[in-house]
């Protein structure tokens, strides 16, 4: 049995997590935390933002599962770090400075942070480095879709998709075009789309010599990314404070 807590558990993502933990006996959700004084979410108890520290000593979690934004997993990675619990990380859109400040709570807590937690898309950047290296002299472009709530763009899994690249290439991104913007050799086209519910796609386009390779993932429910995320959890339960990625989790389970 897995302890788990989960930061922002109203939102899509934390009610997705509630709903999958609950639906299975490997897992006790033992605390949420949101920005609203509520008492409880699915009937998980319900620790107001500003208590972390409180939440996590009265319900004493082995992982926070964290969904929010950069501000709020920064504030919870101090009270990880103060109570010594893991966390697993599935927000994006951090800049440079949270990632670090995040990266050095991997110091005292394990902490395991992905901006994708569907193994497709594990598959999928494996796939991607070997085609773009298999393929260098090809035009690169980057596609991704998502609801209309999303805050940030390109998404954290497009970021991730453009550094799978540049291991391989040294590409530079152009986010969009306009007007007179002729290509140039070793750029690539970086394009987000906002519209309705769609919960996440991704396609990278791979074009030249007559032919298109186009590689892609869609997911269809936010219930792929709550079961990747419990199952980080219970990798990282016990583990020692280090910083992890999903890639480990797929590799050992
Ligand atoms: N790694 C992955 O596989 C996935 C990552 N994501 C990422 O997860 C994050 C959340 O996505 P999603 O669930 O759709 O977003 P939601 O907006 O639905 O949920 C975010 C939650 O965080 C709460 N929140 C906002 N600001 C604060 C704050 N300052 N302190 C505490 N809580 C706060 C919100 O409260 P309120 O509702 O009151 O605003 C809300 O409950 C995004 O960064 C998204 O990109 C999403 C899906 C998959
Ligand atoms: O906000 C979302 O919904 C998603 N966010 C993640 C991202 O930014 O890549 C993962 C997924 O695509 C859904």
């Amino acid at each position: 049995m897995t302890r788990i807590a989960v930061n922002g558990a109203a939102g899509r993502m934390g009610r997705a997590v509630i709903e999958a933990a609950s639906a299975r006996d490997d897992f006790d959700v033992v605390v949420g935390f949101h920005v609203d004084d509520v008492d409880d979410i699915q009937g998980v108890p319900i620790f107001h933002a500003d208590d972390l520290a409180d939440g996590l000593a009265e319900h004493e979690p082995q992982v926070v599962i964290d969904f929010t934004v950069p501000e709020s997993t920064l504030a919870l990675a101090d009270a990880c770090v103060d109570a010594g619990v893991g966390m697993v990380v599935g927000t994006t859109g951090f800049d440079s400075g949270g990632m670090a400040s995040l990266r050095s709570a991997s110091q005292d807590v394990p902490v395991l942070k992905a901006t994708n937690f569907s193994r497709g898309i594990q598959v999928l950047l494996r796939t991607i480095g070997e085609a773009v290296s298999a393929l260098p002299d090809y035009d690169l472009e980057l596609m991704e879709t998502h609801h209309n709530q999303k805050i940030d763009a390109p998404s954290g899994t497009a970021n991730t998709i453009l550094e799978t690249i540049q291991e391989e290439r040294d590409v530079e991104p152009v986010y969009g075009r306009e007007g007179h913007a002729p290509r140039q050799e070793d750029e690539i086209g970086v394009f987000a789309r906002r519209a309705g519910d769609i919960r996440g796609e991704h396609e990278l386009v791979l074009a030249g010599n007559d032919e298109v390779v186009s590689l892609s993932h869609r997911a269809e429910d936010r219930g792929v990314f709550a079961a990747g995320a419990l199952d980080a959890a219970t990798w990282l339960a016990g583990k020692d404070p280090e910083w992890y990625s999903f890639g480990e989790v797929i590799d050992d389970t």
